[in-house]
C-alpha cells in the first residue's frame, strides 16, 4: 500500500495570521448581511444561485481555513512536545487525540491498543523517518473506546508497509477540562501534556532515559511574622496592612468577605495584633443563635431570669472585658435586638437579662458578614445607625478565586500539612494539580481548598500526587474556558493544494472576495439605477430627483454602471 504524500505539515504554516482569516470571513459575512436587506423585487429571479451560494460558499471555505490553521498551530505544538520528549516516541493529548480519532480512516492503517501497563513491551521501533514528515492524515487514532478519563493510554500505531509502527501516546485527559477551544488548545498542549505525559513515561518506561518531572515537594508550613495569615497576592497583602493598621486603634472594624475567606482568620490577627492581646477574643456567631437566646448569649442572665435559667450565666460581652468580642455574621441579627446592641457600643454598657443593675465591659468591637449590610439599611432589615456604628473601619477581604496567586501558595502549605500528617510524609505533588486547582472557581473560598486538599491526600497513599487524585468535582469545574465548538468537517479533507496556507495565497483570496463584491456592487447600482429610470418614463432628470441626487451625478452613476439611456423606451 502506498503511503499518502500530501504536503507535510510544515511549521511555518501556522504563522498566517489569524486576524487576516477573521478579516476574510467577516467581509464575506458582511455582504452576505446586506445582500439580505436588499429589496427582492429589485433582485433578478436567480440572485440566490448566481449570487448568495456562491458567497456562502466561499465565507464557509474560509472557515475552513481558518479551522486548518487552527489545526496547525496545534500540530505545532504537538510537535514542540514530541520534540522535547524524543525523537521515538509521540504524546498527544486528549483533545487532539479524540478530533483525530473522529477523523479515524481505518482502511490506511491497522492500530493496536495497548494499556499503558503493557507499554514496556513495545520494543524500540527504528526511526529512519522522521515522524513530523508525515502528513497528519496518516495519523490514525483509534475510535475512542473503553478509555477513562483521566487515564493515560497507549496506543501502537501500525503503518502499513513498515515493519514495526510507531509509539504513539494519546493521553486520555478529558476530566481535567471540556475540549478547549482550538486556538487555546496550542498553549494548552505544552502546558499540559508535557507534565503529564512525563509522569506516564516516568512510571511505565523507566528504560527511557529520565525526563524532566516537576513536582512539588512537600515543604514546611510557612510562618511569617506568627501570622497564620497565608498569601502573597497583592489585594490579599492591602487587606492585611489595612488589619495591621487598625490594630493599633480602638475602632470598631467591619469585615466583609464570602464564606471561608478568613474573616475570622482576620479578626482574630487584629486582636494579637492590638494592645488587648492579652486580653480574650470571644466569638459569637450570631446566625447560629435563635433570637430568643440571643440577648441572653450576648449580656448573660440572672438566676430565675425564665424558665431554667438556674445559674447567673455571664454573657459574651462581658466575658470580652480587656478583649475583643467578634460578633460573626452580624448581617442576621435580629431587628428586634439590634436597638440593645447600639445601646452597649455606645454606652458599654447592658444589663443582664432578669436583671436590673447596668454592667460594663470593656470590649473592643470588630464584626464580620458575608452579606451586604448597606443593602440591607436600604431593605429596612438592618438599623442603618448601628450600621455606622459598626462600619468605622471597613475591611474587604477578596474572595480566593480573584487572588489567583493565593491559591498556589495556599496550596502548597496545605499539602505540606497534610502529607506530614500522613504515613508517608515523602511524598510529592505533580504540577498538574496545581494547574488544576488555579481554574477552580472555589466557592467556598479557603475553608473549601483546605478541606480538598486534605481529603485528596488521606484518599490516595500514592509518591505521586496527580490530577487523577484530585475529587472529581474540581477537576470537572476547573475550565473557565468557553464550551469547544465540535468541528464540523474533516480539518485536512482539502489540503492538497485547495487551501492556502501561505500569505500570497490569502491575498490571492482576499483580492477573489474583492473582484466578487465590486461585481455584485456593480450589478445591484445598475439593477436598482435601471428600475428608478423605467419608473420614471425613462426620465434621467425625474429619477435623479427621486433619488435625491443631482442630475450630473446620476448621469455619472450611469455611465459606470455600462447603461445607455437611449435604449430606453
Ligand atoms: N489567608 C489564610 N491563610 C490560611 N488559612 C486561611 C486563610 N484564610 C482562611 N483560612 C482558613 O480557612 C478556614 C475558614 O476561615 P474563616 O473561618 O476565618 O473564614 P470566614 O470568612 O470567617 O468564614 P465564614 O464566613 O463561613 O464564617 C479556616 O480554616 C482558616 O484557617
Amino acid at each position: 500500500m502506498t503511503r499518502h504524500h500530501s504536503p507535510t505539515l510544515e511549521r511555518r504554516n501556522h504563522a498566517v495570521p489569524a486576524p487576516t482569516q477573521q478579516l476574510l470571513i467577516d467581509k464575506v459575512q458582511t455582504l452576505l448581511d446586506s445582500l439580505a436587506m436588499v429589496d427582492p423585487g429589485l433582485l433578478p429571479p436567480s440572485f440566490t444561485q448566481d449570487l448568495v451560494q456562491p458567497l456562502q460558499a466561499q465565507r464557509d471555505q474560509f472557515k475552513q481555513l481558518q479551522d486548518q490553521l487552527a489545526w496547525q498551530a496545534v500540530f505545532a505544538a504537538v510537535c514542540a512536545v514530541a520534540d522535547q520528549a524524543g525523537d521515538r516516541h509521540w504524546f498527544f493529548w486528549d483533545a487532539f487525540a479524540t478530533q483525530m480519532a473522529e477523523f479515524c480512516n481505518a482502511d490506511k492503517v491497522a492500530v493496536f491498543q495497548e494499556h499503558a501497563g503493557t507499554l514496556s513491551k513495545v520494543h524500540p521501533l527504528e526511526a529512519e523517518e522522521d515522524l513530523l514528515t508525515y502528513p497528519l492524515p496518516a495519523f490514525q487514532a483509534p475510535a475512542a473506546q473503553g478509555h477513562q478519563d483521566g487515564q493515560a493510554q497507549c496506543w501502537w500505531l501500525r503503518i502499513p508497509g513498515r515493519e514495526a509502527g510507531k509509539a504513539v501516546f494519546l493521553l486520555r485527559f478529558s476530566r481535567v477540562k471540556p475540549m478547549p477551544r482550538i486556538n487555546q488548545a496550542r498553549l494548552m498542549c505544552i502546558a499540559e501534556a508535557g507534565p503529564l505525559l512525563r509522569t506516564v513515561v516516568r512510571d511505565k518506561l523507566p528504560h527511557l532515559k529520565e525526563p524532566r518531572v516537576t513536582a512539588v515537594k512537600a515543604r514546611p508550613v510557612k510562618d511569617t511574622e506568627g501570622s497564620p495569615l497565608l498569601g502573597d497576592h497583592p489585594d490579599f497583602l492591602a487587606a492585611v496592612a489595612q488589619a495591621k493598621q487598625a490594630a493599633l486603634s480602638e475602632a470598631t472594624v467591619s469585615i466583609s468577605g464570602e464564606s471561608g475567606t478568613g474573616k475570622e482568620l482576620f479578626a482574630h490577627y487584629l486582636h494579637t495584633r492590638s494592645r488587648r492581646n492579652k486580653g480574650p477574643f470571644i466569638p459569637i456567631n450570631c446566625s447560629a443563635i435563635p433570637s430568643e437566646l440571643i440577648e441572653s448569649e450576648m449580656f448573660g442572665h440572672e438566676k430565675g431570669a425564665f424558665t431554667g435559667a438556674y445559674y447567673r450565666k455571664i454573657g459574651k460581652a462581658e466575658q470580652a472585658n480587656g478583649g475583643t468580642l467578634f460578633l460573626d455574621e452580624i448581617g442576621e441579627m435580629p431587628l428586634s435586638f439590634q436597638a440593645k446592641l447600639l445601646r452597649f457600643l455606645q454606652e458599654k454598657q447592658f444589663t443582664r437579662v432578669g436583671g436590673n443593675q447596668p454592667v460594663s465591659s470593656d470590649a473592643r468591637i470588630v464584626v464580620a458578614t458575608h452579606r451586604d449590610i448597606k443593602k440591607m439599611v436600604v431593605e429596612g432589615t438592618f438599623r442603618e445607625d448601628l450600621y455606622y456604628r459598626v462600619n468605622v473601619i471597613p475591611l474587604k477581604i477578596p474572595a480566593l478565586r480573584h487572588r489567583g496567586s493565593d491559591i498556589r501558595t495556599l496550596s502548597e502549605t496545605f499539602f505540606a500539612k497534610y502529607i506530614q500528617k500522613s504515613r508517608a510524609s515523602r511524598r510529592e505533588v505533580d504540577e498538574t494539580v496545581f494547574d488544576v486547582l488555579s481554574r477552580y472557581p472555589f466557592p467556598g473560598n479557603v475553608r473549601e481548598l483546605d478541606n480538598i486538599i486534605q481529603r485528596t491526600v488521606v484518599m490516595t497513599q500514592k509518591p505521586l500526587i496527580e490530577v487523577s487524585d484530585l475529587p472529581p468535582e474540581v477537576v470537572e469545574n476547573s475550565s473557565d474556558q468557553e464550551q469547544e465548538k465540535p468541528f464540523r468537517h474533516h480539518p485536512f479533507e482539502h489540503f492538497d493544494g485547495l487551501i492556502p496556507t501561505g500569505r500570497d495565497d490569502l491575498r490571492r483570496f482576499k483580492k477573489e472576495v474583492e473582484d466578487v463584491a465590486m461585481s455584485y456592487q456593480r450589478d445591484l447600482d445598475r439593477r436598482f439605477l435601471l428600475a428608478l429610470l423605467r419608473e420614471h418614463g425613462g426620465s434621467a432628470r425625474k429619477a435623479a430627483e427621486a433619488a435625491g441626487i443631482n442630475r450630473t451625478l446620476f448621469y455619472k452613476l450611469l455611465k459606470r454602471a455600462g447603461i445607455d439611456i437611449s435604449i430606453l423606451g
